[in-house]
């Protein structure tokens, strides 16, 4: 889930005419109330400095996780206060200040941050990441298994690679990991991929920037009609209709078919989630929690939460892995040893290095490299600083990866690094937080790591892999795109052969 980025723009390309007639506005509100007497002066964090009315909007850039990790590198201040229009934000960027956050105060920044860009997205916050804490949101939050969607989907990328090598073509690792979590959401949610269609890729890119946008009317109340005039709001309106419709038909299509064959799902799986909720919708077992809206709702947090994660996870991996062949040498032998032929998910546990693989993976690229914005619920005191309710925060999982004080040679991809320490230390630590923290943590961890290690383990246990035209390893360009997740800013392309 995240959620800042780059359509910042686009709203930006009107800041001028809104900052000059903001500032004369902000100037007078200044002298009255300087004349008025003053309250109580509070702690506050670091801050930079901002403009009037705008504050640090127009600091964030492209790249905002790292903006912000050079912003609390210049202060050096673990903590920091940034305005975003009108509203304050707080940055955490070090492991000790999450944990601070995460374990001393989980209740209080236990809600999401309200946006209405995101609010209109969801069904009026009525997905699990958007859903205010409550029993609504506990009962809601609960990702089954389903292992074997993930082996049958895989299976079918090996096939295909197969099949690529074999016409000596490029294989898009990146479309690869895309078009594999895809189609096993799908199947989970909907117990098919006949909604896998393009459209709805397209869609879920589409509602991606919108996550990703940092849109002035959402940060400055007056000034909301900015949203309009920039088309944003136009945009929500239309993408979210589109979703709609779509996830609607697919509500039609099971109520009129009784709900997807067991067979199709695998037996230990039974039901698709979607069936699940209106079974549960039916019977009232959830009682008033699961309306129409509440439904379609929940399936969209599949698709938000758990493709694109889980692509660019893998996306990754395998980028790394291209640029370190020592390193993909190391774990080709790794899952070779333990499995012979295709890797099933029993085999995964014997699969150490892998795991460590991935994790150095996580640390040095996390997917949603500022989490999903928590707010806070009430006025607290965080590490002897005063904040006020409604506060945003912030926490960047990127810095926290790459913290010198914490790590050595932090930017370098040393897997070995965790070849004591699972994901569950590094995150009861803080040293990594890819997926979270707390009670409004992933929910969908264990689901996104065994399709991750599944498709990863085939991958480089199946065959032997090159960059085209004979590319050089340190030749690979590893520069970010940023939606709400961090990609590669071009697609991996790599040469297949089976082995
Ligand atoms: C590598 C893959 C993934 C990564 C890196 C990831 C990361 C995250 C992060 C950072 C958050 C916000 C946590 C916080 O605020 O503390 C989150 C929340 C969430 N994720 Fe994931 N996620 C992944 C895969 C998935 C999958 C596969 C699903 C579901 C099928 C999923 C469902 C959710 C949901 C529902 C939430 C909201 C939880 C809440 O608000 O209570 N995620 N995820």
């Amino acid at each position: 889930m995240g959620f800042l980025a780059q359509h910042l723009h686009c709203s930006f390309l009107l800041l001028p005419a809104i900052f000059f007639c903001s500032a004369a506005y902000f100037l007078l509100n200044r002298y009255y109330s300087s004349t008025s007497s003053a309250p109580p002066k509070k702690h506050l964090p670091p801050s930079p400095p901002g403009l009037p009315v705008i504050g640090n909007l127009h600091q964030i850039g492209r790249h905002p996780h790292r903006t912000f990790a050079a912003l609390a590198r210049r202060y050096a201040a673990p903590v920091m206060l940034l305005r975003l229009g009108s509203r304050p934000a707080l940055l955490v960027s070090t492991g000790a200040a999450a944990r601070e956050l995460f374990k001393n105060h989980d209740l209080l920044v236990s809600t999401r941050v309200r946006i209405k860009t995101i609010e209109k997205l969801f069904y009026d916050a009525k997905t699990v990441a958007s859903a205010p804490p409550g029993d609504y949101w506990r009962h809601a939050k609960r990702v089954q298994s389903f292992a074997s969607v993930r082996a049958q989907e895989t299976n079918l990328v090996v096939e295909r690679l197969v099949a690529a090598s074999r016409r000596g073509a490029r294989v898009d690792l990146s479309d690869v990991a895309t078009c594999l979590s895809n189609d096993v959401i799908c199947r989970v949610a909907f117990g098919g991929k006949s909604t896998s269609s393009n459209r709805f890729k397209e869609l879920l890119d589409e509602l991606m920037s919108l996550l990703g946008g940092y849109f002035v009317g959402d940060f400055i109340p007056s000034l909301f009609w900015v949203n309009w005039v920039s088309g944003v709001n136009r945009r929500v309106d239309k993408t979210f209709k589109e979703f709609d419709d779509i996830l609607e038909s697919v509500l039609i299509e099971h109520e009129k078919n009784g709900g997807v064959k067991t067979s199709d799902m695998g037996e230990e799986e039974g039901k698709s989630f979607v069936d699940v909720l209106l079974e549960e919708q039916k019977d009232g077992k959830s009682g008033h929690f699961l309306g129409r809206d509440n439904i379609k709702a929940l399936l969209l947090d599949m698709f938000v939460g758990g493709t694109d994660t889980t692509a660019t996870l893998v996306e990754w991996v395998m980028a790394e892995l291209l640029r370190h062949p020592d390193i993909m040498n190391k774990l080709q032998h790794e899952v070779r040893t333990v499995a012979k032929g295709n890797v099933n998910e029993n085999d995964l546990d014997n699969m150490t290095y892998l795991k460590q693989v991935i994790l150095e993976t996580l640390r040095l690229h996390p997917p949603v490299p500022l989490l999903a914005p928590r707010e806070l619920m009430e006025d607290c005191t965080i590490m002897g600083y005063n904040l006020a309710a409604g506060t945003f925060i912030f926490t960047n999982a990127w810095a926290i990866g790459r913290d010198p004080n914490r790590w050595a040679d932090p930017d370098e991809f040393q897997p070995e690094r965790f070849a004591n320490r699972s994901l569950d230390d590094s995150v009861h630590a803080f040293d990594v937080v890819p997926f979270g923290a707390g009670r409004r943590g992933c929910a969908g961890r264990s689901f996104a790591l065994a399709t991750a290690e599944l498709l990863i383990a085939n991958l480089v246990g199946r065959f032997d892999w090159a960059l085209p035209d004979g590319g050089k390893a340190e030749d690979l360009d590893m520069s970010e795109c940023t939606l709400p997740t961090i990609h590669l800013r071009y697609p991996l392309l790599a040469m297949a052969t089976p082995v």
